[in-house]
């Protein structure tokens, strides 16, 4: 599904400041496989997931997507398969539009330029019906301005919004970082579940070990731009939360 082929990344190339951030890194992600990458703070983990959703492009190595080489496609035009959630609750709506107006807007990313999307009835519905399914009681507050929203409730509105139509990689950038643990516990079951019954392939980046320890079939050290580690559902499950902490020391 992502096929990643030793893709490196400098940045200010030359210069006193040259950072390498991502060092030659292959990974092979299945259809259906949900990765969560864990690493310090600077080890590439943001720039990789750039790479994947083409807001920043390699300096060498390609990437393919559901047999396509997307290296050098901009992010735009990767957005039809590609959905991204990231830290801030407030980046992935519009706070002053209503939730329905939000979704509207979710739905036209992803269709054939020209085609729209009114609000009807039926519309309504079906939007209603996916948000009951978070079980937040959102459904019934459709025409409520999204800024009114608590970030926990808007993260899980993001997510739903995200994975709406052709969406087939679901990429996670921190979602919860910014969430009180109860609201972030919604954010992670939604994402789980959102994942498993669209069939996404997912990859989240988290600091949050127990989120690492509990969620996704696989899961990935990166350090120093390299994959450090890299365990199969197999070994992830005979993984004790401990060893899991042991890796940072
Ligand atoms: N646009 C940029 N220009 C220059 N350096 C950058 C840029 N983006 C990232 N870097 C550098 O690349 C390295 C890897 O950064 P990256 O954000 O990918 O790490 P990370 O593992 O996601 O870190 P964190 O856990 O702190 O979010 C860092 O040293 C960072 O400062």
């Amino acid at each position: 599904m992502i096929d990643i082929n030793n893709i490196h990344k400098t940045f200010n190339t030359g210069r006193s400041n040259q950072v390498n951030a991502v060092n030659g890194i292959d990974l092979h992600i299945k259809s259906g496989e949900f990765v969560v990458i864990v690493g310090s703070n600077g080890s590439g983990k943001t720039t990789l997931l750039d790479m994947v959703a083409g807001s920043v492009f390699p300096n060498q190595g390609n990437i393919v997507i559901n047999g396509g080489d997307v290296t050098k496609l901009p992010d735009y035009r990767r957005s039809q398969w590609i959905a991204r959630v990231f830290q801030n609750p407030v980046s992935g709506t519009a706070s002053d539009l209503s939730i329905i107006d939000n979704f509207r807007l979710a739905a036209i990313r992803t269709r054939p330029k020209g085609l729209t999307i009114g609000i009807n009835d039926t519309f309504k519905n079906q939007v209603r019906e996916k948000i009951s399914t978070l079980g937040l009681g959102l459904e019934n507050k459709i025409e409520q301005p999204m800024g009114t929203l608590s970030g926990g409730q808007r993260q899980a509105l993001t997510l739903l919004m995200s994975v709406m139509d052709s969406c087939k990689v679901l990429l996670l950038d921190e979602p919860t970082a910014a969430l009180d643990p109860r609201s972030a516990q919604v954010v992670m079951k939604t994402a789980e579940e959102l994942i498993r019954d669209y069939r996404l392939t997912a990859i989240l980046i988290t600091h949050n070990l127990k989120d690492a320890y509990t969620y996704g079939n696989r899961l990935i050290l990166m350090g120093e731009g390299l994959v450090m580690k890299d365990l199969d559902a197999q070994q992830k499950t005979a993984l004790k939360q401990n060893d899991l902490f042991d890796w940072f020391g």
